[in-house]
């Protein structure tokens, strides 16, 4: 299995992705959100395939079913690799999300419970009663009914997920923070190594390696303890 890590592009525009790719020499997998998305839009899709990396687009799409088949349809044409809608949009959204995928070769995972989530914040934001995981477990048995790829949850649900719904359910997981890096606003973190252990099947970096202070030298380092060979 081929362990890449997946780089979030958590910029403001192109110049400043022109700049951050400028110190890597080698395909990468990165992940375009919202703030640059937005911003950039299509265009800089096409500019990042152009440099032959793959892109998970992560847009988070939570509406009702119609809209979202719709956007899917759309999205469908851009030739990402991966896309995602929040789980929580239910299993009928989430239909209609494959539904408008039809015919590409896009894989879509659902998000369970966001990162930065703790149980406490889900008992009392979202009046949800279950202790997290169970949620998270919840919502990824929904996601593979709906016959979706995946899911994105943190590390400490990966396991556990992989047994219930299958090793080839994808389990991508953000919140990624080697032993000596903040936390920021994530609280379900852990480290690439962590991760390997636990069956991520991919791991989402942002800040660890777009804010250090040498992002080769951090990708590198993060890239072999995801791997092993650290
Ligand atoms: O549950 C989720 C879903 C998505 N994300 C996204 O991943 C990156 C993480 O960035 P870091 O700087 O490594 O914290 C970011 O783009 C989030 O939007 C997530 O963190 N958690």
């Amino acid at each position: 299995m081929v362990r890449k890590v997946i780089i979030a592009l958590d910029f403001a525009s192109k110049q400043e992705v022109e700049n951050f790719l400028s110190n890597f020499s080698e395909p990468l997998f990165v992940k375009v959100g919202m703030e640059l998305y937005y911003q950039e839009g299509p265009e800089l899709l096409r500019y990042l395939k152009s440099l032959g990396h793959q892109i998970f687009l992560d847009l988070k799409l939570h509406d009702i079913p119609n809209t979202v088949e719709a956007a899917m349809r759309g999205l469908a044409k851009l030739g990402v690799d991966l896309v995602n809608v929040h789980a929580a949009g239910g299993y009928a959204m989430m239909e209609a999300a494959k539904r408008g995928l039809a015919g590409s070769d896009t894989k879509l995972i659902a998000v369970t419970q966001l990162t930065s989530t703790s149980e406490e914040q889900m008992h009392h934001d979202q009046l949800i009663e279950v202790s997290l995981e169970e949620s998270v477990l919840h919502y990824a048995k929904l996601a593979k009914l709906a016959d979706l790829d995946g899911v994105v949850c943190s590390v400490h649900e990966a396991k556990a997920i992989g047994e219930v719904c299958g090793e080839d359910f994808l389990r991508v997981t953000p919140g990624i923070r080697p032993a000596d890096v903040s936390s920021d606003d994530q609280i379900r973190v852990a480290t690439p190594r962590q991760a390997r252990e636990q069956g991520s099947t991919h791991i989402v970096v942002g800040r660890a390696i777009t804010k250090s202070e040498n992002p080769v030298t951090s990708y590198q380092q993060i890239s072999q303890e995801w791997s092993g060979e650290a």
